[in-house]
């Protein structure tokens, strides 16, 4: 079972503004609703896999009851730790065509209700409850009252218990929980240049700062490099590299999310139509990527999360180059 940890999960709240301005009253042209935070949207692709998915983390108050209701809903369980006070936050994703018809997004995440304590305890104990075939996924920004070592200790518990950890979060928090030796962590080239100081564009740079992420302690580093695709590396170096289908964006809310959730679907062995003739024998961590990639880019070519439907169709114009 993969349980997902999202600490400050949130309601999207989608808006497509024809125009934007600052100071003034704008007006949407349409809006939509997805239940989201890193781990639940992760939970969502995994269960459309058909993989046996819970998503877990903290809610409050009325925004909460109905990010889990929707979650539940969408036929994905849930196992939420309930705070006291405060409400779960609403995330705004604004979408505006720009003039050469390519799309801007801006996005306003909410700081979230403060998680204390006890809710952590009560969360840790859920984890300890894993074993060796679970998978504990740790997603997204920390809420505020969680320490910055948080993801280390949890992915610690998961650890001592047998189970396997993904962590897909920045800074402090992902170096941190390095010591834990997580199956796998998904920074994005942008986020790696930033730790490592180096260009974001320049792959070998780029490689060398994941392998350093690997030899601190991750099996496996997916580094998420937008519309170039992107990079699978372990402690010696590119395992593969995947190109992004060609497509027009026009989403990129949860688009990171679906490439881990493909990845470890394809790991667990999901298999999605084609997987034989596209990839004949191919290295499972190979196919992995190239689900991963096929559903980043559905998930970035549709207006919500995609479907499993959407990403087969992706899988035979996605393509991998294994480096080893
Ligand atoms: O504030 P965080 O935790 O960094 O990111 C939260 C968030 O932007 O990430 C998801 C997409 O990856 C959205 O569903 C959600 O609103």
């Amino acid at each position: 079972m993969f349980l997902t940890v999202t600490c400050n999960p949130a309601l999207d709240w989608m808006m497509r503004l024809p125009a934007f301005a600052e100071g003034v009253t704008n007006r949407s042209a349409a809006d939509d609703l997805s239940y989201g935070g890193k781990g639940v949207n992760v939970a969502t692709m995994l269960h459309r896999f058909g993989q046996d998915a819970c998503a877990s983390g903290f809610i409050a108050g009325t925004t909460g009851t109905a990010l889990v209701e929707g979650v539940e809903a969408a036929g994905v369980p849930c196992d939420f730790v309930r705070l006291d006070a405060g409400q779960t936050r609403i995330n705004v994703k604004m979408k505006r065509p720009r003039a050469d018809g390519s799309l801007e997004e801006t996005e306003i995440n909410g700081c979230g209700p403060a998680v204390g304590p006890v809710a952590i305890a009560t969360l840790r104990r859920r984890i300890e409850r894993l074993g060796s075939d679970d998978c504990l996924v740790l997603s997204g920004s920390l809420a505020p009252g969680c320490p910055a070592d948080l993801y280390a200790d949890l992915a610690a518990a998961a650890a001592e218990h047998g189970a396997r950890c993904v962590v897909d979060t920045t800074g402090t928090a992902l170096t941190e929980a390095l010591a834990a030796r997580p199956f796998l962590v998904k920074p994005n080239n942008h986020e790696l240049a930033e730790l490592a100081g180096c260009d974001a564009a320049d792959e070998a740079a780029v490689v060398a700062a994941a392998r350093d992420l690997a030899r601190a302690g991750a099996r496996f580093v997916l580094v998420s490099c937008g519309a170039a695709g992107a990079l699978l590396v372990d402690a010696k170096g590119l395992i593969a590299r995947g190109a992004a289908p060609a497509g027009a964006l026009v989403n990129s809310v949860g688009a990171g999310d679906s490439m881990v959730a493909g990845f470890l679907a394809g790991l667990a062995g999901a298999s999605l139509p084609g997987r034989e003739s596209l990839c004949p024998g191919a290295d499972d961590a190979v196919y992995a990527l190239r689900l991963g990639l096929a559903a980043g880019s559905a998930t970035a070519f549709s207006p919500s999360l995609a479907s499993a439907g959407q990403v087969s169709d992706l899988l035979p114009v996605t393509f991998v180059e294994p480096c080893n």
